[in-house]
This record gives structure tokens, C-alpha cells and sequence, in this order.
């Protein structure tokens, strides 16, 4: 068993107020787990905004450096991968999907210049014939094709066939792990099963591992096969997602399934606490005490 990304002891805190200044967020504290390379899965990252799920990502992507800990893609650790020289190795094996897929594609230009961009950049494809080809294959995996989106602009595809798109670009270089954040929160209610089903059909045909960071309990429930679910940096809950969902051990962890995500803020991932009382729980016991296995491969961070 070979390990494809190793995630170790690994915090973050961003200093606040400039370089002088004393205060500071510990956006990430002690985070650890790893995604084996010949055991695809889908490996959800849950929480409310401000949890630290998009800083640890941009760790595992080499875009922050861990304030303490190691990351390790491949046995190589993400400072050797930044080198010039390995920086394109990585992103051939490491492609991240953003959020928004309107912000990732400039209005102005034609979408399949991104995948030609990429085509060219990750697989060195030169003759015209070898981009089309590269560009096509990966919009077929996303159920779309060159043809239908060649010269297209974003504005001209919704916002589902535009993040299919997104995926196709990232899907070019063969990647061994897609990081995908918050891929469905700007998609349409309609679209976003597509997008969920497509993101398991990678695991399931193409033995791509996803990192799937999201707030939303229902498509982690329905994709996920490990999940960690984090409160303001810390894990409380991670290990096999249909046991957590169905069971939540730790307070803040219920209390997530019991939420419901308010009206007010809508894609800003603010949830609404469904009881004041599982709120006071869950923010009392914030950070304290250390992970414990539990028999059914979970790990619930109790109090010391
Ligand atoms: N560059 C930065 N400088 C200072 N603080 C930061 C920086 N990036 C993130 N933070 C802080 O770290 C914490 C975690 O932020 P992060 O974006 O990782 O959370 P998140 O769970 O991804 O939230 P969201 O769901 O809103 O994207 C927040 O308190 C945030 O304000």
C-alpha cells in the first residue's frame, strides 16, 4: 500500500493587523490523516465557514506553508514540490476546482483556451490535432465535448455545464488527486446531483481521489467515503462518513445535523442552529481534550 497524500500534525496560524501586530487566527491546529494511492476515495472536508477547510487545501496545494507539521504527496514533501522543477510534476498529479466557476474564467476570453492553455502547459501538447484531442477526451469525461463549447465564453454555458468545464480542465493532466472547493455552493439546486454524481464517477471509473471540502451535509452524505468535519480549526469527528452522519459523537458535530443553513447569508455556508442549548455544547467543548478511536474506525476528540 503506497501512500498517495500524507497530512501530518499540520496547523496553520495567520498573523492579523500586520507584521507588529500580536494577534493571530489558528485557522488549522493539528490536522492529520492520509489518502492511500491505490484506494481511491472521495475524503470530505466539513464545517461552517471560517472552519479552515479552505487553508487547509491551499496547504495540500502548496499555496500556505504550514506554520507546524508536513504534507507529503507521493513521499515528497510540498516544499520540494514547489521547486521549479517539480512544480509542473505536481500539478500534472494535483488539480484543484474552485467554488465559482464564473470568477475562474475571464468573460472575455473563450473557455477552451483554458483547456488549450492546459493542454499545452501539462501535457506538452504541440500540433493542433494532440490539443484538440487532449481538450475533447476530458470534456467526454465530464459529459460534455469540444464541439458543443469550442469558442463559447462563460456567460454562454450555465453555471453546472461551466463548472463541468472547470473539471475537464483540471481533469487533462490525468490527475491522481482532485481538490475540489465547494464545487456545487454556485451551481444551481437542478444541476448540482450532476456535478456530485460526476465527482464519484471520477472515483468510481477513473481511480481519481477527491478531496471534497463543502458544508453541505446532504451531497457529503450521499458521496463521501471518510470524512473530517472541523470547528474553527480543530477536528472533532473524522472516519467513515455514513457512521458520522448517521451518528454524530461529538456535540458540534450533531449539532451540524441538526443545523439547516440560513436564508439570510445563502452560499456563505452560515448555519442556523436549530437549538440554543446543542450550540452552547458544541462551542464550550471548542479545541479541548485529544482524538480517541472509537471501534468503528472514527475518531471523536474528547475531552482530556
Ligand atoms: N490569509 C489569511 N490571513 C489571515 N487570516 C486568514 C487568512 N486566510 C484565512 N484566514 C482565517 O482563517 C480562518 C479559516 O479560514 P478558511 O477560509 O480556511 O475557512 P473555511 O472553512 O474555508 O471558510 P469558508 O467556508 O468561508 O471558505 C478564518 O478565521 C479566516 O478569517
Amino acid at each position: 500500500m503506497s501512500t498517495l497524500l500524507d497530512v501530518s500534525h499540520v496547523s496553520k496560524r495567520f498573523s492579523m493587523g500586520g507584521i507588529l501586530s500580536r494577534k493571530y487566527t489558528d485557522a488549522v491546529v493539528d490536522v492529520s490523516f492520509s489518502l492511500q494511492a491505490d484506494h481511491p476515495e472521495i475524503f470530505t472536508i466539513i464545517g461552517e465557514s471560517g472552519s479552515g477547510k479552505t487553508t487547509l487545501a491551499r496547504m495540500i496545494l502548496g499555496l500556505e506553508t504550514p506554520s507546524h507539521g508536513t504534507i507529503t504527496f507521493a513521499g515528497k514533501s510540498t516544499s520540494e514540490w514547489k521547486r521549479r522543477a517539480a512544480r509542473s510534476d505536481f500539478m500534472r498529479r494535483v488539480q484543484p476546482v474552485f467554488q465559482n466557476p464564473f470568477e475562474a474564467f475571464n468573460p472575455l476570453k473563450q473557455v477552451d483556451r483554458y483547456l488549450e492553455a492546459t493542454a499545452r502547459r501539462l501535457l506538452g501538447a504541440t500540433e493542433r490535432k494532440a490539443v484538440d484531442a487532449a481538450m475533447d477526451e476530458a470534456l467526454q469525461k465530464v459529459g460534455l465535448s469540444l464541439k458543443e463549447i469550442k469558442g463559447r465564453f462563460a456567460h454562454e454555458l450555465s453555471g453546472g455545464q461551466l463548472q463541468r468545464v472547470a473539471i475537464a480542465r483540471a481533469l487533462i493532466p490525468n490527475p491522481s488527486l482532485l481538490i475540489a472547493d465547494e464545487p456545487v455552493s454556485m451551481v444551481d439546486a437542478s444541476l448540482r446531483m450532476s456535478i456530485v454524481n460526476l465527482l464519484k464517477r471520477l472515483r468510481d471509473d477513473l481511480n481519481v481521489s477527491v478531496i471534497y471540502i463543502t458544508h453541505d451535509l446532504a451531497t457529503a452524505y450521499y458521496i463521501s467515503d471518510r470524512i473530517i468535519i472541523m470547528q474553527k480549526g480543530y477536528v472533532v469527528e473524522m472516519g467513515p462518513a455514513r457512521a458520522i452522519l448517521e451518528s454524530p459523537e461529538h456535540a458540534y458535530s450533531q449539532l451540524l445535523k441538526s443545523s439547516v443553513l440560513s436564508i439570510d447569508t445563502a452560499g456563505m455556508g452560515v448555519l442556523e442552529p436549530a437549538d440554543r442549548r446543542m450550540t452552547e455544547a458544541a462551542w464550550s467543548t471548542m479545541g479541548r481534550g485529544r482524538l480517541e478511536p472509537r471501534p468503528d474506525g472514527r475518531m471523536v476528540r474528547v475531552a482530556a
